[in-house]
């Protein structure tokens, strides 16, 4: 006999009431995006939803509008597809973001199996692209999720990247009647669990290298510095991040550099510039060079195509002899535990 049937009939539910599922918990892991292919359209669409981000984008909309339409969108899309395409997963036919971001997904519910009892669900998403937030919020709640723990792969929080990513999981549940409990996971620069896993992954890289890089370069990716004097913490964590890895891995300042790439337009982005202090390195006579990004929780374009081929090149055309780029976490067993912390202690007292 069901609960329902023992109710008195004034109280029942009518028969073609909805489905009522519930007392789950939805993990949701959100990531940045890629364009759905590397031709032009895919690659202009994915540019267009990107940049007419007013948190990527803060320039007024009446100056913005005209140069990413008529420039900006008519421009970077072939060159930019031809980068993607570089270094494109062909085999699943999508950008490396998405294959690890999915893997992770995977090993961490592989990984958490049991915990909750079972009744905890993990999906991704991306803010840009696909799978959009808005779908897998729906998938979460289909599958009887009401409280959801939302957990941007961003180890340093940045308006541009953290923020945008939960405005787009907020903008969904504003158009919901029955919202699940939202938590969201903070930033986790300074988390021991990820400066260990950093170190370890980088031991290890550097092991398997038959030379000892004079300097390492600990690239993050750059954002206007207006954004910083606005009040932005992301510069702020991502020191934090080097200084406490430089602690862990023992080495001097001189040997291990605090940069900022991926320099976008004219204005003054964070300093010091990672293309910039690769060149004038070469050109200083220093002969081997590794380079890690910390703030990229998945290789993507700006760390496989960017650093490992672009800043090689300007490091050996300018007289450097040697250079690696020491992977990111991604999907290794260092990159799934930090993970697996990051969401043991924020689903405390929900599981
Ligand atoms: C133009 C403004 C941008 C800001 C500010 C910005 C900040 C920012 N971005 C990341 C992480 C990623 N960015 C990636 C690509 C990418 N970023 C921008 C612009 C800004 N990013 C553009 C236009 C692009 C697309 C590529 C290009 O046209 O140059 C990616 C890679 C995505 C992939 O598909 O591989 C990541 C990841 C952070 C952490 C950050 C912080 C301030
Ligand atoms: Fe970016
Ligand atoms: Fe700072």
């Amino acid at each position: 006999m069901t609960v329902q049937s023992k109710l008195p009939e004034a109280v029942r539910l009518p028969s073609d009431h909805p489905p009522i599922r519930n007392g789950r918990v939805g993990v949701l892991l959100m990531n940045l995006g890629t364009p759905e292919g590397t031709g032009y359209w895919p690659m202009r669409a994915y540019l267009k939803e990107f940049l007419s981000d007013r948190r990527v984008i803060e320039t007024s909309r009446l100056v913005w509008w005209p140069i990413l339409n008529l420039i900006i969108l008519t421009k970077r899309p072939g060159p930019k597809g031809k980068d993607y395409a570089s270094i494109w997963n062909k085999e699943r036919n999508e950008g490396p973001l998405k294959t690890i971001t999915r893997s992770q997904t995977e090993k961490l519910a592989e990984r958490l199996t049991g915990f909750g009892e079972g009744r905890v669900v993990f999906d991704w998403a991306m803010r840009y692209g696909f799978p959009d937030v808005k779908s897998r919020l729906k998938a979460l709640l289909d599958q009887g999720c009401d409280r959801i723990l939302l957990v941007p792969l961003y180890p340093q929080y940045a308006a541009p990247t953290s923020a945008t990513a939960c405005d787009q999981a907020f903008r969904a549940l504003m158009q919901m009647r029955w919202q699940p409990s939202v938590r969201v996971a903070p930033p986790y620069h300074d988390d021991p669990v990820y400066i260990a896993a950093l170190a370890a992954s980088m031991r290890a890289s550097l092991a398997k290298l038959d030379f000892e890089p004079e300097v390492i370069l600990c690239s993050f990716h750059g954002m206007p510095k207006e954004y910083l004097l606005k009040g932005d913490p992301y510069h702020c964590q991502c020191v934090k991040t080097w200084r406490l890895l430089r602690e862990e891995l023992g080495l001097p300042q001189e040997r291990f550099r605090l940069t900022f790439q991926s320099r976008f337009g004219p204005d003054e982005w964070l300093q010091p510039y990672t293309d910039e202090t690769v060149k004038a390195l070469a050109q200083g006579g220093t002969k081997s060079l590794a380079i890690v990004a910390p703030g990229f929780s998945a290789d993507c374009l700006e760390t496989l195509e960017e650093l490992d081929v672009e800043n090689r090149e300007i490091f050996m055309h300018n007289g450097g002899e040697r250079f690696a780029y020491l992977p990111c976490l991604n999907d290794s067993d260092e990159g799934i535990r930090v993970l697996d912390a990051v969401v043991r202690r924020e689903l405390m007292g929900w599981v």
